[in-house]
């Protein structure tokens, strides 16, 4: 077309479009341009394809919804520590050729150890890499797994496992998660799990703990049975206490000396009771009344609250009248606008009265055991103290005569060896009972293993003159047992006994000076009296120099 035709039919257009505006004309004169037409077939065309393919996507999801059931589990949720540990021991995994590095334990002691590599906890453990999908028939369903890492905001990522099973339906689910926990409680069998709350007010598993036996703890005969007999009868009399309108929650609160084993028995009980460790620390940072109230409200049904140095916390933050947020937020913030500047017990906002209402107002979860510990019993307020919070009070003192000789027994006294022979053979043959309470009685729960056979021979502590200072030596001598006669022992505890004055030292403290004498019980019984003149000059000296400061 020539300059003077478009020119032509430009005015042709003007015209039509001046005489008769409507917009037939404009869609008129607009189809009367060839590449117009070209450009709506295009664009019709396109339309067509994309329907389809969305008709076809969406029928394709419907078909893959109704045979697939996906679930996806994130980390954080306890399921989702189930799903690693039960996978780590699958074919599929054991045999993907993927890889990443974890730290992650899973909720374990023991982490698991998805390829065998690590030998010890500083090895790298491996893991299934991110995106990588893996199958397997599971019960005669096809599962697909795959790990991802989703990156949030301020370099937050979420990690989480994807789940997919052909055919399954929520109880396919259920039976998989159900396989995965047996797995999982399997592998912390003789471990408790503590829990603690994040900075999000969420409870998070922190750590998992050996069991610690209850008989490594040395209490005055009776004072801690007479504790698990009355936790294991709470937690049995659920509809004793509905039935009575009564609320069915527990306190007991441990006080005294520090270092007399208030801790060691909680975690001791909660071993025995095979239930989780939930801490509340009242002097967390951001901690208010609100948000106390919401953690307590969020514990499970059975576990044990762990509330630790309460009193620390009666002095630092707590008290019934508070000032006002903004009188006191703005003279602590004064000068110092940044409040993370602030000291930690004073960004805690927990009054006393929250405290109360908290333990037992109409939010407070039902069902709990609450352990607090103090080592200032005087300084709790009684409202905290009263029965309905506290019901059971336990004072734990400096060491008795008798807590000082059963320390020392139970530290020397031989345990037999369990190795992998003699556990395989004992399932064999059928043990007496009286084997059984030999086991029993001479198990200590805190010494060296030793060969039972051997157990009756003598002490090989090594004379001091051919002590060999050679790491090698050091380490063969620190590896040998201490083999020491029954009788041997009594005579040691009673000259140990003799030399440590009652009520005088901790536990704690007993225990610390025995360490040093770990595989020596007669130098331990020998230089007590010694250690003891030391620690009580040490007393005085300290004693004095705090006169003089006055
Ligand atoms: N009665 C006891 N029997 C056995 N071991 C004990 C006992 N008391 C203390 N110990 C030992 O002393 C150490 C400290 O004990 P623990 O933390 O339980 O004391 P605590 O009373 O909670 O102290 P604190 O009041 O300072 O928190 C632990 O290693 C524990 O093994």
């Amino acid at each position: 077309m020539d300059l003077t035709n478009l020119s032509a039919n430009l005015t042709n257009i003007t015209n039509t479009l001046t005489e008769k505006p409507s917009i037939a004309n404009l869609a008129t004169v607009l189809l009367s341009f060839t590449g117009f037409q070209n450009w709506v077939k295009l664009f019709l065309i396109g339309g067509v394809f994309e329907t389809c393919r969305r008709v076809v996507f969406r029928a394709w999801d419907t078909i893959v919804d109704s045979v697939w059931i996906t679930v996806d589990l994130e980390d954080g949720d306890d399921s989702y520590d189930w799903m690693m540990v039960w996978l780590s021991q699958h074919p599929s995994w054991l045999k993907a050729r993927k890889l990443a590095t974890s730290t992650s334990s899973f909720g374990l002691e023991d982490p698991p150890d998805f390829f065998g590599t690590a030998k010890n906890d500083r090895e790298v453990r491996f893991i299934v890499a991110y995106d990588y999908n893996s199958t397997f028939w599971h019960k005669r369903r096809y599962v697909k797994v795959m790990r991802s890492k989703a990156e949030g905001l301020s370099y937050h990522s979420t990690r989480s496992l994807h789940l997919s099973i052909l055919g399954g339906n929520h109880q396919t689910v259920q039976d998989i998660l159900a396989e995965a926990r047996v797995c999982w409680q399997k592998a912390r069998e003789e471990q408790i799990s503590v829990y603690a709350s994040d900075v999000r007010n969420e409870w998070r598993l922190i750590t998992s703990r050996p069991k610690r036996p209850l008989k490594s703890i040395i209490l005055d005969v009776g004072v801690k049975e007479a504790i698990l007999e009355d936790a294991l009868d709470f937690l049995d009399s659920k509809e004793w206490y509905s039935e009575r309108g009564i609320p069915f929650r527990r306190g007991y609160l441990l006080y005294g000396a520090p270092g007399s084993g208030k801790t060691s028995l909680i975690q001791s009980i909660a071993g025995e009771l095979n239930l989780d460790v939930y801490i509340i620390s009242l002097s967390r940072a951001g901690l208010d009344d609100n948000s106390l109230q919401e953690l307590i409200a969020d514990l499970p049904e059975h576990c044990i609250a762990l509330m630790e140095d309460i009193d620390a916390a009666f002095h630092r933050t707590l008290s019934r009248d508070l000032p006002d947020e903004g009188e006191e937020s703005k003279e602590l913030r004064g000068s110092n606008p940044n409040p993370s500047a602030i000291p930690q017990e004073r960004t805690s906002r927990i009054s006393l009265s929250g405290l109360l209402n908290a333990l037992d107002g109409v939010g407070a979860q039902e069902g709990r055991l609450l352990f607090a510990t103090t080592n200032r019993y005087e300084a709790l307020d009684a409202a905290l103290r009263r029965p309905g919070r506290m019901d059971v009070h336990v004072e734990f003192k400096l060491a008795s005569r008798y807590q000082i000789g059963e320390l020392f027994k139970r530290f020397y006294l031989p345990t037999p060896r369990t190795s992998s022979t003699q556990r395989s053979s004992s399932k064999d043959t059928t043990t007496s009972k009286e084997d059984d309470d030999d086991r029993k009685t001479s198990d200590s729960g805190y010494g060296t293993p030793v060969n039972a056979e051997t157990e009756k021979l003598i002490d090989v502590e090594l004379p001091s003159e051919v002590r060999d200072q050679s790491l090698a030596a050091i380490t063969r001598r620190r590896k040998r047992d201490v083999k020491i006669s029954l009788e041997e022992l009594d005579v040691l505890v009673e000259r140990f006994r003799e030399s440590i004055l009652e009520g005088e030292f901790s536990m704690a403290a007993l225990q610390g000076y025995l360490l040093m004498h770990k595989n020596q019980p007669h130098r331990a019984a020998e230089c007590a009296g010694k250690w003891v003149e030391e620690e009580m000059a040490k007393r005085e000296a300290k004693r004095s120099s705090e006169k003089k400061d006055l």
